[in-house]
């Protein structure tokens, strides 16, 4: 990786001599890599880093991380091989790097960087409003619906939105052939310079208010299992009221594989639905549940052939849609009361911080690290 840094910082500063990128083309540069569509991968994010640092504090000037934390010395080991590559080289060679990832077509139609970042940044989850069903839509099939920490972000707001627009449920499902394939592990890579404890704060503030929103959610919330399901996306399925499922679904929460440990509220919720001694099983060893088993244990309401599963699920759905409104939420309101959502909160608090200081663990760097090196899947 460090030749491949080096050759490339190399033969774009060779290349590129004469021209000199402004302090504005960089600011843009910087704006644009954030609404990029397209994941550009990690050699090419790390490369961006180096140069980035490069650019804008110079040569490498900070201590070689420790030996655990390989992220950060992944990113200082090409920092450092930049050398004394001058900033207005570093400048420039971002600024083609991050054009060299922009299709021409949407370079042109890009404009002002901030005005479409909206807009790019709602494609991966989609939110639509039809016959009374709010749909919140996992939209990033390529990366089998992987939630980004944008995403979480945009769920929550979505389901805040949702609560108080004037339809009568909301519903998940996912584009592709993946429900999702849960946190995506490229949010691990992405830590700023340095302060990696601030950073899984942050991540865990983040999963703490989304987790959050789903406990507080006033309407009947359904989930259709539309494929396999990893994760997150399965454990926040026990806070929602109805859950269908194709019987091409799966439910895995490999937990204990990546060095973490339990979410949404799942170390409460599974034991109740399923009884401890199978949710133990799946939360702990990280079994991994067919459609049917996950029926037959309660976490889903029902199994659809896969064929069938949207035309079924959807002439449902828009039926109970036309349910009285207000009937359907005290009814929820019973079913989950405020006492059943104050323990959910607590629970929530206590496992974010549980895996705030499990993402710092040298188990939890070592599993993420090996699947960003492809040796290994679930
Ligand atoms: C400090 C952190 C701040 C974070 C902010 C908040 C964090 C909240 C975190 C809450 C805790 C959540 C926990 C979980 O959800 S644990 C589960 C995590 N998921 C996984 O471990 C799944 C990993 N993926 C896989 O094992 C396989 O991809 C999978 C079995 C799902 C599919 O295999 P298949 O062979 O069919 O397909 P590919 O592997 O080729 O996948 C296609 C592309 O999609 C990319 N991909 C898939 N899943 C993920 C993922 N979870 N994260 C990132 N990328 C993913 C995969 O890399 C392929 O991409 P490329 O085509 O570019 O190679």
């Amino acid at each position: 990786l460090l030749q491949v840094v080096r050759f490339l910082a190399a033969r774009v500063h060779l290349g590129r001599a004469t021209m000199r990128a402004s302090q504005k083309d960089f600011d843009n540069a910087v704006k644009q890599v954030k609404l990029l569509k397209e994941d550009p991968g990690n050699e090419v994010k790390v490369k961006l880093y180096a140069l980035y640092k490069q650019a804008t504090e110079g040569s490498c000037n900070v201590p070689k991380p420790g030996v655990f934390d390989f992220i950060n010395k992944v990113k200082w080991d090409a920092w450092n091989a930049l050398g004394s590559l001058p900033k207005e080289t570093a400048r420039q060679n971002y600024v083609d790097l991050v054009s060299s990832l922009i299709p021409s077509s949407e370079a042109s139609s890009r404009g002002e960087p901030g005005t479409q970042e909206k807009l790019l940044a709602s494609e991966d989850v989609v939110v639509t409003s039809e016959d009374g069903i709010t749909k919140i839509v996992f939209n990033r099939p390529t990366k089998k619906n992987a939630i980004t920490t944008q995403m979480y972000q945009e769920i929550t707001q979505a389901l805040k939105t949702a609560s108080k627009d004037n339809s009568a449920m909301t519903v998940f499902t996912g584009n592709g052939d993946y429900y999702s394939s849960g946190n995506d592990l490229t949010n691990f890579t992405s830590t700023p310079s340095g302060n990696i404890e601030e950073f899984a704060k942050r991540g865990a503030d983040i999963l703490r208010d989304f987790v959050d929103t789903f406990i507080d959610f006033p309407k009947p919330l359904v989930a259709v299992v539309n494929g396999p399901a990893v994760g997150i996306s399965v454990t926040t399925l026990g806070l929602f009221d109805v859950v269908y499922a194709s019987d091409k679904a799966t439910f895995h929460t490999p937990f204990s594989h990546l060095g973490q440990t339990p979410e949404a509220c799942s170390s409460y919720t599974f034991p109740k639905i399923m009884g401890p001694a199978k949710a133990n099983e799946m939360l702990i060893f990280g079994k991994k549940l067919t459609a049917g088993e996950a029926y037959a244990q309660g976490l889903v309401t029902e199994v659809f052939p896969d064929s069938t599963l949207q035309k079924e699920v959807w002439a449902r759905l828009k039926a109970y849609a036309k349910l009285p409104p207000n009937a359907m939420r005290i009814s929820k309101s019973l079913i989950k009361s405020s006492s059943e959502r104050e323990k959910l909160h607590a629970v929530n608090a206590e496992e974010c911080t549980t895996l705030q200081a499990r993402w710092l663990s040298e188990e939890c760097i070592g599993a993420v690290t090996s699947f960003m090196s492809r040796k290994a899947k679930l």
